[in-house]
């Protein structure tokens, strides 16, 4: 397998208050280029942590985390990562916000307007653009951050729940879109969840992760695309996977 991200051995541990939290032990995982990777685990199994590693925003405590066989020391422009919460400047209306890493990288005005206008056509948001984030609902909110995180044609993009506070329509509806915005792109997704119905919906390569990252279930699924929610319910195969998922995440809890 050419894995374009290699977590070798990482371990993490957070001291606080003097006291040791190991939140990731011995971690060994391959990413495969241009694959749709979900992550499954418990609240507090570590995959937020594993994503901050890979973003290369927190470093390993031992271990190694490399992106195309070069270590991963800080944030890199080829890894997009869309966090859990939000995280638009309030002060910034959609287009502004959106393009603010080109600002940062230097992009001339006339640029950035262009590629941001792109972008929001990418996203569903066009007539909003002048709209603070205080003025739109969550899913816009969800997806101007998934526009910004797009602006800079990140060739592997990082997922931390990001549909996990909004509705089930609307959740649905976000999926798709980012089905949409992948299939073809050849970029190589890490999604995690905790929600094994949207693992298997998305992915084409489910990882259970038990306490302290522990990776209890590697599999790829391979289930023919598109998936629809209703008809996957009621497919054998579909409800056989969710069967072997919900096993695995009890055994990842237990040890
Ligand atoms: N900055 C930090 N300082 C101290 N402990 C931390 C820190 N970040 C994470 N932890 C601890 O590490 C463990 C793993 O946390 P992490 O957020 O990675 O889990 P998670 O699987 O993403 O959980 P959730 O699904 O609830 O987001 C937890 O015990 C958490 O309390």
């Amino acid at each position: 397998m050419s894995a374009i991200l290699r977590l070798e051995s990482l371990s993490k541990q957070f001291v606080k208050d003097d006291v040791g939290i190991v939140a990731l032990r011995d971690l060994t995982l391959g990413i495969e280029e241009a694959g749709f990777v979900t992550v499954l685990g418990r609240s507090g199994c570590g995959k937020s942590t594993m994503l901050n590693l890979l973003a290369g925003l927190i470093p390993p405590s031992s271990g190694t985390v490399t992106y195309r066989g070069e270590p991963i020391l800080r944030p890199r422009p080829e890894i997009g990562y869309l966090t859990q919460s939000d995280t638009l400047m309030p002060w910034r209306d959609v287009r502004r916000n959106i393009e603010m890493p080109m600002e940062i990288k230097g992009v001339p005005a006339p640029r950035r307007r262009e590629r941001a206008a792109e972008l929001v056509e990418r996203v569903g948001l066009q007539g909003f653009e002048r709209h603070y984030p205080r003025e739109l609902s969550g899913g816009m909110r969800r997806r101007v951050s998934l526009a910004r995180m797009l602006v800079g044609d990140p060739e592997t993009l990082l997922l931390d729940e990001p549909f996990g506070a909004l509705d089930a329509q609307l959740r649905t509806d976000l999926q798709a879109e980012l089905l949409r915005l992948w299939e073809g792109s050849g970029q190589t997704v890490v999604f995690v969840t905790h929600d094994i119905e949207e693992a298997l919906l998305l992915g084409d390569r489910v990882v259970v992760l038990g306490r302290l990252g522990r990776v209890v279930l590697d599999r790829k699924t391979d289930i023919p695309r598109p998936r629809a929610a209703d008809e996957m319910r009621v497919d054998p195969g579909f409800v056989a996977l969710h069967k072997e998922m919900t096993a695995a995440l009890a055994e990842g809890a237990r040890s």
